[in-house]
């Protein structure tokens, strides 16, 4: 159970972003934020990463809040930002390869899942912006919730310039996870695959 209590953001010269923010998302859960522009989605995700520092409020997992161990915080979370974070003068397989090497998983079946598997060989750098935007979901598939995967994934505008082949995999990888206990915080403009989701607009 990942829970908001009462978060606030304030960023630079604007100030507040939100305040009084208070939400759960249960395990196997899933919570589609969405809003304008400018309204505090990524931040609202760095927040609940503990990359950024709430104004006030906490960010609680099992009832704990997560400022108490960032380290066991950032163990149990995948976060996939704006940025792809992909070196791109390395492989698809050798981009994949380092995060199985750093969280376990096979790089192999995680290709697949994104039906990436044809491109492995190929430097980052040719790859079209939905390939890059697959490769970066890539790390989502290394592993399920209790067999070396991540429990909760945050996810900025997971499905941005994806065609719907790539959506209905991305679907497939919320099922797994999500039937394994996992839960799913998406910022998101567009339609996700996420049946049951609640919706928290800012
Ligand atoms: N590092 C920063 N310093 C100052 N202001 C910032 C910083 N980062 C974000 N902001 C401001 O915080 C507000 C919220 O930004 P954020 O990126 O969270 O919005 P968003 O809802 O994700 O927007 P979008 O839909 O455009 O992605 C914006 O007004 C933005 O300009």
């Amino acid at each position: 159970m990942l829970e908001a209590r009462d978060l606030a953001c304030v960023r630079g010269e604007r100030g507040a972003v939100f305040a009084g923010l208070s939400f759960r998302v249960p395990a196997g859960g899933a919570l589609l934020v969405t809003g304008p522009n400018g309204a505090g989605k990524s931040s609202l995700l760095r927040v609940l990463a503990g990359l950024l520092p709430a104004a006030a409020g906490a960010v609680l997992w099992q009832g704990a809040d997560i400022a108490a161990d960032r380290a066991a915080h950032a163990r149990r979370l995948r976060y996939v930002g704006h940025h792809d974070a992909l070196k791109p003068g390395l492989t698809v397989r050798e981009n994949l390869g380092f995060y199985a090497r750093l969280w376990g998983g096979e790089a192999g079946p995680a290709l697949e899942a994104v039906g990436l598997a044809p491109l492995a060989d190929l430097p980052v750098r040719v790859l079209s912006a939905g390939q890059r935007r697959r490769l970066a979901l890539a790390r989502l598939a290394l592993g399920l919730p209790g067999d070396g995967g991540a429990a909760l994934w945050l996810l900025d505008e997971p499905s941005s310039g994806l065609d719907a082949a790539s959506v209905a995999r991305l679907a497939g990888l919320f099922e797994r996870h999500r039937a394994r206990g996992g839960l799913v915080v998406a910022a998101t403009h567009l339609p996700l695959p996420l049946p049951q989701a609640a919706e928290l607009r800012l």
